[in-house]
């Protein structure tokens, strides 16, 4: 049979959830009878997904492959600002259970054809009068077809309790419709050859149902919770790494900044000494030559953060308001992210080379990298997200990065220390006072 279609029946079954799932962008969807979790493992690439659920009777083949909607290490290298929730359960779909109502998108694929007649009554009452989904997606065989299909006597499948022809499946769907208030197309997917189509109809076929009055087309909100009932087993949730989660975010630009303080400190000695000994790079002229540089160096990725910046949204696949747009673009304007030429940057540049470590400013940090920038927000956010964490180490008034900028032996750590000691590192006559950074921070 998998010869007879291509792409593969069940793809196309799955593609077709997909699709729907493109053009209705559901947060919270349900898959029964998940069986090996395929269509989940497709689904948790849509980002408007928040949630993710699956069920399905037989628990031990659900844990076989659960693992499967585990994150990949970029999901927690490159989180993004999309937040996912994977939960898998194992239950029937003849009880109720109080976690699955309330979804956006409910899909039973191939699933009503492995209960009898009596649970699919069942079934029914539990998916369209108790879970009450905005949209169901249930796919089953289509009889009509099967002596399309080489070589088959009988169901498609041993297990299956029933095949409906086109006119079978009608009258379950339009009943179920009449009863909970439902409205249904449909459709299938599995074409038969030229000159058939009509007559046999598709090998899968598929009702799209869609809640009469949609979102808010029943008061199941006004429910009782106490009423709750829980009959299924949680066999499995994650919730995947999302920026929007404080703990990540944190973890994500700690690493930022450590690594572009590690860059900065490498161009400021590299361009100021023309080595990498930072004892010798106390000139004017030097500072200046490198100031310039490292300016038009800004204003050329501001430019392009600033493109990139004026729709973030869009990376995220998510239209935006006009409304949403203004607003981004004020606050564009009032952090000067326009406009901003090399000249005003460049009283942000101050680096201090004292004993073993180059001092990088937070505000430099902040106004010349685009991804501290966008994961910070604010210079002062910057500095609440980084103070206490024990990977980066701050100058004593918290307003630049510490970066080590040499190999020791341990004469030159106890100077350093001493020197640490003594507050050199804070608050010498390099540092920014907090008051300095209010102000570019009003001002940037
Ligand atoms: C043909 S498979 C489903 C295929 C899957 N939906 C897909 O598209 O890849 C049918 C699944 O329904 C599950 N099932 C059967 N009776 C069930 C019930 N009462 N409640 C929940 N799942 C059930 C079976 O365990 C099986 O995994
Ligand atoms: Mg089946």
């Amino acid at each position: 049979m998998a010869a007879m279609f291509s792409p593969a029946l069940h793809r196309q079954r799955h593609q077709f959830v997909i699709d729907f799932v493109k053009q209705h962008k559901p947060k919270k969807v349900v898959d029964l009878g998940c069986s090996e979790c395929s269509l989940l493992k497709k689904l948790r690439f849509h980002r408007e997904i928040e949630l993710l659920v699956g069920l399905d009777v037989n628990g031990a083949k659900v844990k076989k492959h659960m693992y499967g909607l585990a994150p990949i290490s970029t999901d927690y290298l490159q989180p993004t600002y999309d937040q996912l929730c994977i939960e898998l359960y194992q239950g029937s779909v003849t009880q109720e259970d109080a976690r699955l109502r309330g979804f956006d998108l409910v899909t039973a694929i191939e699933l009503i054809e492995h209960l009898t007649l009596a649970d699919v009554g069942l079934f029914s009452a539990v998916l369209f009068g108790y879970m009450t989904p905005v949209a169901v997606i249930v796919s089953t065989p289509n009889s009509e077809f099967n002596p399309l299909l080489p070589g088959l006597r009988g169901f498609r499948h041993s297990d299956h309790k029933f095949e409906w022809t086109r006119a079978e499946f009608r009258s379950w769907a339009l009943k179920v419709c009449l009863d909970y208030g439902y409205e249904v197309a449909f459709t299938g997917v599995g074409q038969a050859p030229q000159g058939q189509q009509e007559s046999v109809g598709f090998c899968s076929q598929i009702g799209v149902f869609h809640r009469i009055g949609g979102r808010n087309g029943c008061n199941m909100l006004l429910d009782d919770d106490a009423d709750d009932v829980f009959s299924y087993t949680l066999l499995y949730s994650i919730k995947y790494p999302s920026l929007r989660d404080n703990n990540t975010l944190r973890r994500v630009l700690v690493s930022e900044v450590l690594y572009s303080a590690e860059k900065l400190k490498d161009r400021w000695l590299e361009e100021k000494t023309g080595n990498r000994d930072g004892t010798q790079c106390q000139t004017e002229e030097g500072r200046d030559e490198f100031l310039s540089e490292l300016c038009m160096e800004m204003e050329e990725q501001q430019t392009a953060y600033v493109e990139q910046m004026k729709n973030p949204w869009e990376q995220c696949g998510r239209s935006v308001s006009n409304d949403e747009e203004e607003k981004y673009d004020e606050m564009l304007e009032t952090q000067g992210h326009k406009h901003q030429g090399p000249c005003t940057l460049r009283r942000f540049i101050f680096f201090l080379c004292a004993g073993r470590y180059v001092s990088v400013p937070l505000a430099v940090l902040w106004s010349c990298c685009p991804k501290v920038c966008a994961l910070s927000g604010s210079l002062s956010n910057l500095r609440h997200l980084l103070m206490g964490n024990p990977e980066v180490k701050l100058s004593q008034d918290g307003s630049a990065v510490l970066v080590a900028h040499q190999e020791q032996d341990q004469e030159e750590e106890d100077v350093d220390n001493d020197l640490e000691d003594s507050g050199y590192a804070g608050a010498s006559h390099y540092s920014h006072s907090a008051e300095q950074e209010e102000n570019w921070e009003a001002n940037v």
